[in-house]
């Protein structure tokens, strides 16, 4: 049995992992963490407020962090440091604080996943964009997620863009001299990609990577319509934690 301890256990993402978590038959759930107490009954597993007393008093070895952008480096350092692999889903994470945790699993030997995405079909979205940018190499990415999201650009569609640039060199796309009449008309821009953010009530998690060549337009679309398409991932990987002393950043990473 895996000990498991969930951060965010009150939210679409952490109830969906609880519930797995207790279904499965590899995984304990030793305890939770979120910011107040009252109103969550788990039953015998405790409700914590404290990472550092989460930590020490019920020793999960596996810790997964589904909360919020500016909590989500807090909590993953604080469990590497207390010798506890994290599990990541949460999303917001810079280029620096992915460094900093690459040293600190290094540092300690302590293994750590970071997984934009849980799901198997935009991990395959994204390893498709990232061979299509290969052979067409003008590409914008929409994303589309409910309208409780807090970040934006979406973790996918951060590391969507970080796969196409492996195979597309930096470039300018559109009219060299277009002009936005109203600010961000044409979207963020990483490296030339165009990175599009809806935020919608009635939407759950939807991509649409498009690439356009002479006469032609390329889309690969993926939808989570409920959020259980995250949990064979959420599983992969505490399963796959256990076994690694570095930080992998990308589910496809796991995935031949
Ligand atoms: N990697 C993936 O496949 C997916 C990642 N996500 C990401 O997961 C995160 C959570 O998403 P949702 O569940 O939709 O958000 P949500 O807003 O429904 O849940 C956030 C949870 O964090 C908790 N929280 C707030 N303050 C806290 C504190 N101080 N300590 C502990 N917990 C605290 C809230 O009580 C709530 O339970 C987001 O960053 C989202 O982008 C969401 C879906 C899939
Ligand atoms: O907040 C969400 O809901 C999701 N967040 C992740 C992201 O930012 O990419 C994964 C998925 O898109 C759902």
């Amino acid at each position: 049995m895996i000990r498991v301890a969930i951060a965010g256990p009150r939210g679409k993402m952490g109830e969906e992992a609880v519930n797995m978590v207790v279904a499965h038959a590899e995984f304990e759930l030793v305890s939770v963490l979120d910011s107040k107490q009252s109103g969550l009954d788990l039953g015998s597993v405790p409700v914590y407020t404290s990472i550092e007393q989460l930590l020490e008093e019920t020793n999960p070895q596996v810790f997964i962090d589904l909360t919020t952008p500016e909590l989500g480096m807090k909590h993953t350092t604080a469990a590497i440091q207390a010798g506890v692999r994290p599990v990541v889903g949460t999303t917001g994470f810079t280029q620096q604080d992915l460094t900093e945790l690459e040293e600190l699993c290094e540092k300690t030997q302590i293994g750590c996943i970071i997984a934009p995405n849980f799901s198997i079909g935009a991990i395959l979205m994204m390893k498709f964009a990232e061979q299509a940018a290969r052979y067409m190499q003008d590409v914008e990415i929409i994303e589309m997620h409910h309208d409780k999201k807090l970040d934006a650009p979406s973790g996918t569609a951060v590391k969507t863009a970080e796969l196409i640039q492996n195979n597309r060199p930096a470039h300018q796309q559109g009219h060299p001299e277009e002009q936005e009449s109203i600010e961000g008309a044409r979207g963020a821009d990483l490296e030339g990609i165009k990175l599009h953010s809806v935020r919608l009530p009635g939407l759950v998690a939807h991509q649409q990577v498009l690439f356009g060549g002479e006469g032609q337009l390329l889309t690969l679309r993926h939808d989570s319509f409920t959020r259980g398409s995250f949990m064979p991932g959420v599983a992969l990987c505490i399963k796959e934690v256990m076994t690694t002393t570095k930080l992998i950043y990308g589910l496809e990473n796991l995935i031949d």
